[in-house]
């Protein structure tokens, strides 16, 4: 029998060779079938039931063992979401054992007669029980592979970074949040506009009309009229030590894709995992690879609302450590214009986890909107990170139960 199809209702029941045979309908289909009871008593034990009490038959048919087991098996098998998070922390890194669910339903089966009750010890429940919850988890580790796997390709077609993600969880079942849209850009929420280019009167650097491109030195035209200090040396990493506005070459510029005044512009070009991590804190970001101090990470990016519709957000759990304020400049009444929910719009910075001794630094970048209150928010490290480190930066908002280990640390009391 097909397993896809369910049995809506059992119409008749006759006896063939001995056997006794069910013709049923199938739900969602106009299909009538002879089924013999072995085919149908598992998924259908109850229909059978009710069909005979309302034929008026006394005799019932006896569970099968098959069905029998299958109970036992189902009786092991309760167990809760978290303690089935437990139960797989024995096998260490989440290397499960290949299954041998054939082999336990036919123990099950052979300990189970027909007749009698089965009695069985604490101890063999217990064996029985770990083995039960063993081929649980190797069936949700399948499962959740696939859809981590399928969730890698997802983040990866859109996703701008130069170098691919990659997403790793060896500690729960736990998938990345289905409700997330990956973004690589700021959305507007009803009402705000995001410019995405400067304002006609800005010409850039270089002349708009020379077909050659020009090469942006330290006397950029740009830095000289936004009045900034270059942020970045030749080899693209941040120099700036204090937290500076950072304006970069853009859309009117006649300089080259590569010029040395592009780094956020160009997108994250570090190996990164999304990872689960073990102090408990969910989802996290480790480098697989060694980065000098200065190396650009990534963008805040997610959906621009109001700050007011921010600080409402802010009291519903859960919420206020995915919003970001663009805060540079602040407005009359000591606050930013905007703030960035990426909560259900993000790109992989939503899973920086906060320390009290980080390893990131941010700073506010101009690139294609000159507007003061809608500049970029970018990650640079700010010191040299080991290849296997997991980044975090401080969130300035002093969490009552931070996890973050460091030596820094300073929980709310
Ligand atoms: C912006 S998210 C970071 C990604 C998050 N770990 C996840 O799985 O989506 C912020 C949330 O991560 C957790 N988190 C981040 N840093 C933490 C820390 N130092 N201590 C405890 N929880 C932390 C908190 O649950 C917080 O609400």
């Amino acid at each position: 029998m097909d397993k896809s199809l369910d049995i809506e209702k059992i119409i008749m029941h006759k006896f063939e060779n001995n056997r006794r045979l069910f013709l049923v309908k199938f739900k969602g289909y106009e299909i009538y079938t002879w089924l013999p009871l072995i085919d149908i008593e598992i998924s259908s034990y109850n229909l059978i039931m009710d069909y005979f009490i309302s034929k008026k038959i006394k005799t019932l048919p006896p569970l099968s063992i098959k069905q029998r087991a299958k109970n036992l098996y189902n009786m092991l098998a309760s167990i809760s979401e978290e303690d089935l998070n437990i139960f797989v922390q024995q096998f260490d890194n989440f290397i499960l054992p290949k299954s041998k669910l054939d082999i336990l339903m036919q123990d099950l089966e052979s300990l189970i007669d027909v007749n009698r009750e089965i009695e069985l010890n604490e101890k063999q429940i217990q064996q029985l029980r770990e083995r039960v919850l063993t081929e649980i988890c190797i069936q949700r580790r399948s499962e959740q592979l696939i859809k981590l796997q399928e969730q890698e390709w997802m983040y990866n077609r859109i996703c701008d970074n130069r170098v691919p993600l990659k997403i790793c969880n060896n500690r729960d079942f736990a998938i990345l949040p289905e409700y997330l849209t990956y973004v690589n850009e700021y959305i507007a929420s009803d009402g705000i506009y995001i410019p995405c280019t400067p304002p006609e009167k800005f010409f850039g650097c270089g002349s708009t009309n020379s077909f050659k491109k020009h090469k942006c030195s330290k006397s950029c035209a740009c830095m000289a009229l936004f009045e900034v200090t270059p942020a970045y040396n030749k080899e693209g990493l941040l120099s700036l030590n204090r937290r500076k506005a950072i304006h970069e070459c853009n859309k009117m510029c006649n300089c080259d894709e590569d010029c040395r005044y592009r780094v956020v512009q160009r997108g994250c070009n570090v190996k990164l995992l999304i990872f689960r991590t073990a102090t408990g804190t969910g989802w996290g970001i480790k480098t697989l690879e060694f980065l000098p101090k200065g190396t650009f990470i990534g963008r805040y990016v997610g959906k621009v609302i109001p700050w007011e519709e921010g600080e409402l957000l802010s009291k519903s759990n859960g919420r206020e450590q995915y919003l970001f304020d663009i805060d540079c400049y602040k407005m009359d009444n000591g606050h930013s214009k905007y703030t960035v929910d990426a909560y259900y719009y993000g790109n992989f910075t939503r899973f920086i986890n906060h320390s009290c001794e980080p390893n990131l630094t941010v700073f506010n970048v101009w690139i294609n909107s000159l507007d003061n209150n809608l500049h970029e928010i970018a990650f640079f490290t700010k010191r040299n990170v080991a290849n296997g480190e997991e980044l975090t930066f401080n969130y300035r908002k002093v969490f009552k139960y931070c996890k973050c280990g460091s030596f820094q640390c300073k929980p709310q009391k």
